[in-house]
């Protein structure tokens, strides 16, 4: 693991300003400071002093300007006025450039650098955090897309507001970031703080940070996260632009009738693709996500922003192939709780992609709140206000299958299939043996023509004759599918997508 970077490198905020935007680009919004400092006290003569060194009047720049030609707002620390701490008159900055970009319906991108709140203005300093927190709050709640890039060193109250409630996260490589300075918890507690722990790469690994990039990489991420959550959401729209989907779905009687055990076993192939193949050869503009954010990752569940066509996506499935034993615990449901929130908030089009051997069976799983996680899944997406669009893409064993199942439409792969758990399982309970798995499999209903018939799925995608096969052709055909049935959801207003989707899985199973 790298260290943390060296001060001597910290770019000052201009330079990091000069080097994501376009070039040009930039508008200052700051006004002249309020000083809340007694005049010829201490720290106005400190606050001199800093200005009199630095080209800044305060540890915050704030402005405007273009990323790929698109207009965002920009909030940055500069480190070296006073350790880029807060107090009332950069928190009064912040909390005006925030509000300024959801006044005027701009992306906000942030970039702090800090030593957190600012000790010579103490408890009155310490509850901005308050405000800047409600301002980007309401940025979010406006559906407006917020992106974070924590730079060398990240601390204390700035970390723990504005920095952490990012849409997206991304670290600067070898950052130091943390709650408490390790100098500062040295001299509390008389011994160093453990190496390595508050540093970007590993926030990364505990799912703490979506990515961890230069920042002339980071500017490459914003533009991708901003394709995407900046996506007209409006179909008439896209209409009017002529930018209908390019290529309709497959007719599903092309779909050849297979044996459910076939079904099965053809889905199981090592070589069958994924959600990751599905992204790579039918998406464009992908942005990885990782983990929940909050402190938990599970390889099992792929998290990403990504564009069908001209569909823009929350996309969040099993990728199974990743996982030694495949199964996907309560924490990977926890991540896709994360994208299925994301969808909400910014009012983009969700798909979720089911391909699991089943849910994690362990003692973490239980102890980790796996059913309620499954439950709280169910939940969440089957109210979910934004369009939903599951892809049944492979295996679709027990809860953790139907976690991501009940959205507004439901397509079904060929090969793919759904039981409430592996036939095996089904076979064990029936018969104590998992000879009559094929048997059960047959009766049970699970093969992709079987969940057209009963209403679980609107729509087969064919294979020809079988994703393995032919998988750039597969994906190609899935994303044009996943595109037509988006922007198709995208033409009706969101309480009418809840009413059908309610009043259908109210009545599966016992129609009328
Ligand atoms: C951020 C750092 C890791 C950076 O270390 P470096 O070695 O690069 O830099 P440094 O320590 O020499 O700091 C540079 C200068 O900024 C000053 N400085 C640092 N943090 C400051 C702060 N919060 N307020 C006012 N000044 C501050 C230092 O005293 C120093 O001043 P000079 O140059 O004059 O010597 C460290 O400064 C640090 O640990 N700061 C405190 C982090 C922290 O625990 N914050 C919590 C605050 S309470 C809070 O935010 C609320 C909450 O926790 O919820």
């Amino acid at each position: 693991m790298s260290g943390p970077v060296s001060g001597a490198a910290r770019p000052d905020a201009h330079t990091l300003i000069r080097t994501v935007l376009d070039p040009g680009s930039w508008k200052s919004w700051d006004e002249p400071v309020v000083d809340p400092a007694p005049p010829e006290s201490p720290y106005a003569e400190e606050l001199a002093a800093v200005r009199a060194r630095t080209s800044y009047d305060e540890s915050v720049v704030t402005g405007e300007g273009l990323l790929a030609g698109r207009r965002v707002a920009v909030m940055a620390c500069e480190f070296s006025f006073l350790a880029g701490s807060i107090g009332v008159a950069a928190a009064e900055r912040l909390v005006r450039a925030v509000e300024r970009a959801t006044a005027e319906g701009l992306p906000l991108l942030a970039a702090p650098a800090s030593g957190g709140t600012r000790m010579q203005e103490g408890a009155i300093a310490f509850v901005q955090m308050i405000k800047i927190s409600a301002a980007v709050s309401a940025h979010r709640a406006a559906g407006l897309p917020y992106i974070v890039y924590l730079r060398h060193p990240t601390t204390g109250g700035v970390f723990a507001s504005w920095g952490s409630l990012g849409h997206v996260t991304a670290a600067e490589p070898g950052a130091l970031i943390g709650f408490l300075g390790p100098r500062v918890f040295e001299a509390l507690h008389g011994y160093p703080f453990p190496p390595d722990v508050q540093v970007a790469e590993n926030l990364y690994e505990h799912g703490l940070v979506d990515a961890v990039v230069s920042a002339e990489h980071a500017r490459e991420v914003a533009i991708r996260a901003l394709a995407v959550m900046c996506a007209p959401r409006d179909a008439a729209r896209l209409r009017e632009r002529g930018e209908t989907p390019a290529r309709g779905p497959e007719p599903e009687e092309r779909a050849a009738d297979v044996d459910a055990w076939e079904a099965i076993s053809r889905s199981r192939r090592d070589d069958r693709p994924g959600v990751k193949a599905l992204l790579k050869l039918g998406a464009s503009h992908v942005t990885p996500l990782n983990g929940t954010g909050a402190g938990e990752n599970d390889p099992g569940l792929l998290l990403a922003l990504a564009m069908f066509g001209r569909a823009p996506a929350v996309v969040l499935g099993h990728d199974r192939r990743r996982v030694t034993g495949r199964h996907l615990g309560p924490a990977g449901l926890r991540v896709a709780r994360r994208g299925m929130h994301l969808a909400s908030e910014l009012g983009l089009p969700l798909v979720t992609v089911v391909d699991t051997p089943g849910a994690a069976l362990s003692k973490a799983a239980e102890e980790g709140g796996l059913a309620g996680e499954i439950a709280r899944c169910l939940a969440d997406l089957v109210m979910l206000d934004a369009p939903t669009v599951c892809l049944l893409l492979g295996e679709g064993a027990g809860g953790a299958a139907l976690a991501l199942l009940p959205a507004d439409r439901v397509l079904c792969a060929q090969h793919a299939w759904l039981s409430p758990l592996p036939p095996e399982g089904a076979s064990a309970i029936l018969y104590r043996t998992i000879d009559f798995a094929p048997e059960i499999a047959k009766v049970q209903g699970v093969r992709a023509a079987d969940l057209r018939r009963t209403g679980v799925a609107d729509r087969v995608i064919p294979e020809f004759p079988d994703a393995a096969y032919e998988e750039k052709e597969f994906c190609e055909r899935v994303a044009a599918t996943l595109e037509y049935e988006i922007l198709g959801l995208m033409e009706s207003p969101a309480e009418d997508r809840l009413t059908t989707r309610l009043a259908r899985y109210r009545h599966l199973g016992t129609p009328g």
